[in-house]
């Protein structure tokens, strides 16, 4: 029998395969795979199910990930799915896959961070499963949510001239992780030495303690606004807004000096020697919401603080990097893929 390498599919093509096999047979699946969450008709509302799972030594190091902000992180992550739908997350179920190094006091200290991301979020943990598991620690969530059906957006509806957002700066996540891993081998030389993480501090809270953007899903719904196509970014602009675009058959431009890099992520770019550039278009785990909205709608979301227009979307199916130095550069998916 014939044996391909998953690394000559990678994580996207491995979906698209299984997508392939699969046809939904129930008229209440109003999407499946392929999006942020799926789509199920409920009634008056559209009803949203997404799922993540977190492993130990992929998604998270215990050595300098406080079991209280995985937990939160592992929420949050699940509820921004749900506002990539433009939806409201309520409910979660909670799995985990325990090893024998992790004890009673450390899943209280989990959980404390679930129930403080459920309370701030205001989710209900609704239930879940308990196994032991072989190869570390895992915690997997599944979320819920509810949109009402004319205000449902996917990743392929943008238009050519529609105006490409972002609701926050890039490649802050990815600094914090560079940190956390530098500071980890410094202690594993020499433990006497205690990590300074004081400067670094920004970068490391958005690794540790990313936001759900539902404040930006609530401020454009009170506006009136309903993105045309939204996903939030958890592999990086590049890998995200080219998901956008494949699925909704157009390209896009996007301006370098337009991309919201903040100081400090500028800094520890040039200590790390890593262009910034590549951090903000590659680095991810960002869970920032990009999303295209109409022109017509452009004056409505400038009033927004934090929803910055980087981009517009083309015709032609290119994406492309407006540099500051003249010329263009192609966009591509350089950013986080598990199989590849
Ligand atoms: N093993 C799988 N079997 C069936 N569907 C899958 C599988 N893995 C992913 N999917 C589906 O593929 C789509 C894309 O999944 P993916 O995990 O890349 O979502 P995402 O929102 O881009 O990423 P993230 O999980 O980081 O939020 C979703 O609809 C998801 O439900
Ligand atoms: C220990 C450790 N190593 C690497 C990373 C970086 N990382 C892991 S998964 C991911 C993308 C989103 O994944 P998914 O698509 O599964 O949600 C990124 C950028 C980390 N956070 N911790
Ligand atoms: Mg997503």
């Amino acid at each position: 029998m014939e044996r391909t390498e998953l690394n000559t599919l990678g994580e996207f093509g491995l979906i698209d395969r299984i997508k392939s096999k699969f046809t939904n047979q129930n008229a209440e699946t109003i999407k499946g795979i392929g999006d942020d969450a799926a789509v199920i008709d409920v009634g008056d509302k559209y009803m949203l199910v997404t799922t993540d799972i977190l492993f130990e030594g992929i998604h998270f190091d215990l050595s300098y990930t406080p079991l209280r902000h995985l937990g939160y992180k592992a929420v949050a992550v699940n509820v921004s799915d749900i506002a990539a739908m433009n939806g409201i997350a309520k409910q979660i179920t909670v799995t985990i896959g325990l090893s024998n190094r992790i004890s009673v006091e450390a899943i209280d200290e989990l959980y404390e961070g679930i129930k403080f991301a459920c309370e701030s979020y205001n989710v209900d943990l609704i239930g879940g499963d308990t196994s032991a598991s072989a190869s570390g620690f895992v915690v997997s969530i599944t979320a819920t949510g509810f949109v009402d059906k004319d205000k449902i957006v996917y990743r392929n509806g943008a238009k050519p001239n529609d105006i490409l957002c972002v609701t926050g700066d890039l490649g802050a996540a990815y600094f914090g992780l560079q940190v956390l891993e530098r500071e980890k081998q410094v202690y594993l030389a020499n433990p006497s030495m205690q990590p300074e993480l004081t400067e670094k501090e920004y970068l490391v809270g958005k690794i540790l303690k990313p936001e759900a953007r539902t404040d930006i899903i609530h401020e454009l719904n009170e506006l009136g606004v309903v993105p045309s196509s939204m996903i939030d970014i958890s592999d990086g602009l590049a890998s995200d807004l080219l998901h956008i675009c494949t699925q909704s058959g157009v390209g896009a431009m996007v301006f370098e000096d337009k991309l919201p890099i903040e100081d400090i992520t500028m800094l520890t770019a040039t200590e790390f020697n890593v262009s910034p550039i590549t951090a903000a278009l590659n680095g991810g785990e960002d869970y920032q919401l990009l999303f295209t909205v109409k022109q017509s709608d452009f004056d409505k979301i400038q009033k927004v603080s934090d929803v910055l227009p980087i981009g517009y979307m083309t015709q032609d199916t290119a994406v492309q990097l407006a540099l500051n130095s003249g010329g263009t550069a192609a966009i591509k998916a350089q950013g986080w893929n598990h199989l590849r």
